[in-house]
């Protein structure tokens, strides 16, 4: 059964807005596991718009689950925060410093040798590595090249595409998550997964390890309380 890592980079970003500790990230991430999250997510960025580097610092401490951060491993304080903090996972994001938000996978094919030894440097330290990519088969077979655990699919198209019709927007993952069962790697997905998309994608996509989901999550929670939203979002993997 695949599992379910908040990420709480918009609890973040709420309690940025004031500039105090409200709402709590390190409450509302101990909140996320005590109704069933099995792992919390952070993204930091490198104007910690969001997650700061001093949170993921506390989480570690404090949380009892897995500890899942992602970013860009080209950032020398990201690379720094991983080693001192060892997380069970990292996932290796190649954002821009001024995106927004992700919007692309790593082109393993292009970068193999850089992913190659930034994967040698996290494993040497028994962190579990995941690299985000698109569900393009090159990617995933050069992916399988760097030594990385598992790959995470890059979901924004799938969601999007849903919409219209949830056959073809699952095509490509669907190929991709094949292509990664017949290369080893484990499969992670995320990003604007939803209580609309998320029971399709979990119950087609074989071999699906863990789901990262914040934005929309988030924003159920608003409606649902975040207790209820987890539920639910739990129930879609069942
Ligand atoms: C890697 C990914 O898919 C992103 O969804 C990310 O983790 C969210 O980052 P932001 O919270 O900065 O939008
Ligand atoms: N890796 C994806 C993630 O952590 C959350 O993405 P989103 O649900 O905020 O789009």
């Amino acid at each position: 059964m695949a599992r379910l890592s908040v990420n709480i980079n918009k609890i973040a970003t709420l309690r940025n807005s004031r500039g105090g500790n409200n709402p709590d990230v390190l409450q509302t991430a101990l909140a996320c596991e005590r109704f069933g999250a099995q792992g919390i997510t952070v993204h930091p960025r490198p104007d910690e718009r969001h997650i700061r580097y001093q949170d993921v610092y506390d989480l570690k401490t404090a949380i009892k689950t897995e500890l899942n951060i992602e970013g860009n491993s080209r950032e020398d304080k990201f690379v720094r925060l991983v080693l001192d903090t060892q997380p069970a996972q990292v996932t290796l994001v190649p954002d821009d410093p001024n995106q927004i938000t992700s919007n692309h996978g790593w082109d393993t094919v292009k970068h193999q040798a850089y992913l190659m030894d930034i994967c040698a440097l996290f494993k040497s330290e028994g962190i579990r590595v995941s690299i985000f990519v698109d569900p393009d088969p090159k990617m995933i077979e050069a992916a399988a090249g760097t030594g990385t655990d598992r790959v995470e699919l890059y979901t924004e198209a799938y969601a999007r595409d849903y919409l219209d019709s949830p056959e073809l927007a699952l095509a490509p993952y669907l190929e991709a998550a094949k292509i990664a069962q017949q290369v080893g790697l484990g499969l992670n997905a995320g990003h604007d997964l939803d209580l609309h998309n998320l029971r399709y994608f979990n119950q087609h996509i074989p071999g699906l390890l863990e789901v990262s989901i914040g934005h929309a999550l988030i924003a159920d929670a608003l409606y649902l309380g975040l207790e209820e939203t987890i539920r639910q979002y739990l129930e879609q993997l069942a």
